[in-house]
């Protein structure tokens, strides 16, 4: 029986340990903190739970042009409450998780790993586990997968402190709504932690180190989003990188390189992440890091020592919940022996999770922009569908990109209030090379959001009928 240690309990490591248990493996996990990893306690989860509650307050707020009148009733934000339901949910999830691996027979150790191998180039490697409790294993393995994950970067001199400077982890711990936050870093992260703030009615500066918010997403969307943030007061200072933090009992100064200062009441970091691979051990087993202290990996997820693997944001290849996942389980089908396709990154959906979301999947705009890729592209304004306006939505549009003679589906950027759920026509479109004329001719609902992407597709082969 192959014997497999997983290194790190996130969706990397737990969707191998269900993979590789279906497959009749020795299968330990060894996780630190609780099953599900960071981004179940501390990150995706949480961050998608108090987003939610934030919707629910713009949704409030947004009754009013539709005639429901809420002018008369006070929508207060209860922290403590959102922070009750932001934990509680963690932890379930993470419970749940727990309970579905160890009744695949899955062995789940509490502590830490790291590699002890007595030389390199071993063809079974050792793992020592410091245990939650104070104890230390020893376990052999004939493979093992790395799936550490990634902490907070840290600036020196703007540290959090959980009081007036937070990172992303420590935020659901304030007790009251800050009455100006600054928020340095305008990644996904930091976007996302923006818009939430501010449609719970806090006041947002936002720090960033470019010429506009997100800046590795399509260029429309986020213009859109700069749109809302500046419609709801919030400021945005371009190209500028926080170099220190001040606080005193009244805030903080966010000292900027080239000497200007934002003041502010509480400031939250989102400055990118690190990966965990300092302290596993990897000199003794032979693997240098990449940079950054990424792992290199290639497509089926193997490192450069063989019977070692590693997966998820530790290889720094998309740091997705969804793509760690994948890579896991294709490190488990490859190091077993089943048939697997390499990753494919070409085809991955992923969402922005801000008011309005920004949905893509597939080649970017960039990239065609670029000249990287020929292709024919549409874009539709959500303003002019019908089931948009009768729900009062007057930004958004969604984007369509094809080949230029074939007309097959290359991606799509779409938003819109709930664009993570209207994206999956465009990734199966993607994912299974159907072409606009598919898209065309399949029958949305009328009157629906998902209209607009049929319609994207019918207008794309319109031009096709000129070629
Ligand atoms: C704020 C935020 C929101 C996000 N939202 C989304 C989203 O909406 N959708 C999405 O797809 N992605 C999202 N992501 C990205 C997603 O969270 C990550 O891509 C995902 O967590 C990566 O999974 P992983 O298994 O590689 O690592 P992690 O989830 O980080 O898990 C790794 C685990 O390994 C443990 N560990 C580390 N070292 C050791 C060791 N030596 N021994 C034992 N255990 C160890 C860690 O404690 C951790 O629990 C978000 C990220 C952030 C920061
Ligand atoms: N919804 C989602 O799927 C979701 C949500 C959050 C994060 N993620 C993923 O996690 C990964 C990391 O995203 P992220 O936003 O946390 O990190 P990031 O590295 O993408 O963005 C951090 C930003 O902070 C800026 N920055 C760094 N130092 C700075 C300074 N001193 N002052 C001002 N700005 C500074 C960087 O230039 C960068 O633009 C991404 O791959 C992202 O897709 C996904």
């Amino acid at each position: 029986m192959t014997r497999i240690v997983i290194m790190g309990g996130g969706p990397a490591g737990y969707e191998a340990a269900l993979v590789a248990a279906q497959h009749g493996a020795e299968v330990t996990v060894v996780e630190r903190d609780g099953l599900g990893g960071a981004c179940v306690l501390y990150d995706c989860v949480p961050s998608k739970t108090f987003i939610a509650s934030a919707g629910a307050r713009v949704a409030f707020r947004d009754a009013d042009e539709l005639g429901i009148g809420t002018n008369d009733v006070d929508s207060t934000v209860h922290l403590p409450v959102v922070r009750g339901r932001v934990r509680g949910l963690a932890l379930a999830q993470s419970a749940d998780i727990r309970n579905r691996v160890q009744r695949e027979g899955v062995r789940v150790v509490g502590g830490t790993a790291r590699f002890c191998d007595d030389r390199t180039g071993m063809a079974a490697h050792r793992i020592a586990i410091e245990t939650n409790t104070g104890e230390t294993e020893v376990v052999e393995a004939d493979v093992v997968l790395i799936a550490t994950g990634a902490t907070p970067r840290v600036i020196p001199g703007a540290e959090p402190d959980g009081v007036r400077v937070f990172d992303w982890r420590q935020i659901y711990d304030l007790s009251e709504l800050p009455e100006h936050l600054v928020v340095v870093g305008s990644g996904v992260t930091g976007a996302e932690f923006a818009s939430a703030f501010i449609e719970m009615g806090v006041k947002v500066t936002v720090i960033s180190s470019r010429d506009r918010v997100l800046p590795h997403e399509d260029a429309d969307a986020a213009a859109v989003l700069e749109d809302v943030f500046s419609e709801r007061g919030t400021t945005l200072v371009k190209h500028a990188r926080a170099e220190k933090i001040e606080r005193d009992a009244d805030g903080v100064t966010v000292h900027l390189r080239g000497g200007e200062t934002v003041r502010a009441s509480h400031a939250l970091m989102t400055v990118g992440s690190v990966p965990n691979t300092t302290d596993i051990g990897l000199d003794k087993i032979g693997i240098e890091p990449g940079p950054g202290g990424f792992i290199t990996v290639d497509r089926v997820s193997r490192t450069s020592v063989s019977g070692v693997y590693a997966a998820g944001d530790c290889t720094g290849v998309l740091m997705l919940a969804s793509v760690a996942a994948m890579q896991g389980r294709i490190a488990m089908w490859h190091a077993l022996g089943e048939g697997v396709a390499p990753i494919k990154l070409k085809t991955v959906a992923a969402n922005v999770f801000t008011h309005p979301e920004i949905a893509t999947v597939g080649i970017s705009q960039q990239a065609i922009d670029a000249g990287e890729v020929p292709a024919r592209t549409i874009t539709l304004p959500l303003a002019t569908n019908a089931r948009a306006k009768m729900s009062g939505l007057r930004r958004g549009f969604v984007k369509l990109f094809c080949r230029p003679a074939t007309g097959v589906v290359i991606g799509g950027v779409i938003v819109a209030p709930s664009a993570s759920e209207l994206v999956l026509p465009i990734a199966l479109a993607v994912q299974n090379q159907l072409t606009v004329d598919d898209l065309a001719l399949t029958f949305s609902v009328y009157p629906s959001l998902s209209g607009s992407i049929t319609e994207a597709g019918r207008q794309l082969m319109r031009h096709d009928d000129l070629d």
